[in-house]
């Protein structure tokens, strides 16, 4: 009996590359420097099943030969400084070079690298070249780009923000709520309310994208599609915090649903916005034992942040 007719399983999809390239770039630009920081993966699918079925390594582009290629466009890519635009670059570039391969899935997350506001208190500049990381959050990008049947390549892009923390010390509600046997929590018109926002949004797909056209893949081309995507990053962002800041919150999905219809608003590209939002309980602490007073709304100064449990409150948006 053949090796084949022995296996008892078919292989059914392969995808492979490589992750978590760290990335640093500084553009220059006289005495103003950009920077950033981008972790990049780069997973490939093509005419790679042998590699798979049968040791067959001349289909193999080499995980480090991505990495490479990863490193050579961020040396010489006109969009690095844009996560959206440097992801669909890579992607098509691979795609170009490598007949065989006939998708590629690109992600990245930009660190956060702000410049340091120096000076006065009030009259600060921003520094030219020095940068300071404000925090865990995030941006992300994840392309894919298709290589269709006849040549021709398509896009798809989501990007958004994690580990975005925000925490508001009133204007949040939680009333209403199924009471039955299993409830034990009350009703609240004045709580704190604090999560760690995920949100992504997807551009409106599929994205045409040109051919590169010169020999080192180069001559990219931005989708218009995806043309303002730092603005868009910046909007998003911006009506995802006003939101939180100023809405009069009657619960976590309530305020995650304005945030997402903002984002469509705001953002003729959008065509889906996805919140999930951890809800950071914070309990004040009872204090009834002496006497003291800190669970009457108006008196409850002291709690006890919760890490665990957290609700978890999630929902998608879709462009009608
Ligand atoms: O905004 C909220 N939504 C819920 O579904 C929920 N459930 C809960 O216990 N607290 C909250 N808060």
């Amino acid at each position: 009996m053949s090796a084949s007719t022995t296996q008892p399983g078919i292989l059914t999809s392969a995808r492979y590359g490589k992750d978590k390239i760290r990335v640093f770039r500084i553009v220059r630009n006289g005495p103003i420097h950009d920077v950033v920081e981008y972790n990049v993966q780069v997973l490939l699918e093509g005419d790679i099943a042998t590699s798979y079925t049968q040791g067959d390594n001349s289909v193999v582009v080499a995980t480090d030969s991505m990495k490479n290629i990863t490193y050579y466009l961020a040396k010489t890519s006109p969009h690095i400084l844009t996560p959206e635009h440097f992801a669909l670059h890579l992607a098509t570039h691979v795609l170009a070079t490598y007949a065989h391969i006939r998708k590629a899935y690109v992600s990245i997350e930009k660190l956060r690298w702000s410049r340091i506001p120096v000076g006065l208190e009030g009259q600060e500049a921003l520094h030219p070249h020095s940068f300071v990381r404000d925090g865990e959050e995030k941006r992300f990008v994840n392309a894919e780009v298709d290589k269709k049947s006849d040549g021709s390549l398509e896009g798809k892009v989501t990007a958004g923000l994690t580990d975005l923390l925000v925490l508001k010390s009133t204007g949040s509600a939680f009333t209403g709520f199924i009471q039955d046997t299993y409830t034990t929590l009350t009703e609240v018109s004045d709580r704190i309310l604090s999560t760690s926002v995920d949100f992504s949004y997807t551009y409106k797909h599929p994205i045409p994208i040109a051919f590169p056209t010169d020999e080192r893949r180069l001559a990219f081309d931005t989708p218009g599609e995806v043309r303002h995507a730092d603005e868009i990053a910046r909007r998003a962002r911006k009506a995802t915090l006003d939101l939180f800041a100023l809405d009069e919150s009657e619960s976590v999905q309530a305020i995650l649903f304005k945030m997402a219809q903002q984002v469509i608003a705001d953002n003729d590209d959008v065509e889906t916005a996805t919140y999930t939002l951890p809800n950071k309980h914070y309990i004040p602490v009872d204090m009834r034992y002496i006497g003291v007073d800190n669970l009457t709304p108006s008196k409850a100064e002291v709690f006890m942040p919760v890490s665990a449990p957290s609700g978890l409150i999630s929902a998608t948006i879709s462009r009608k």
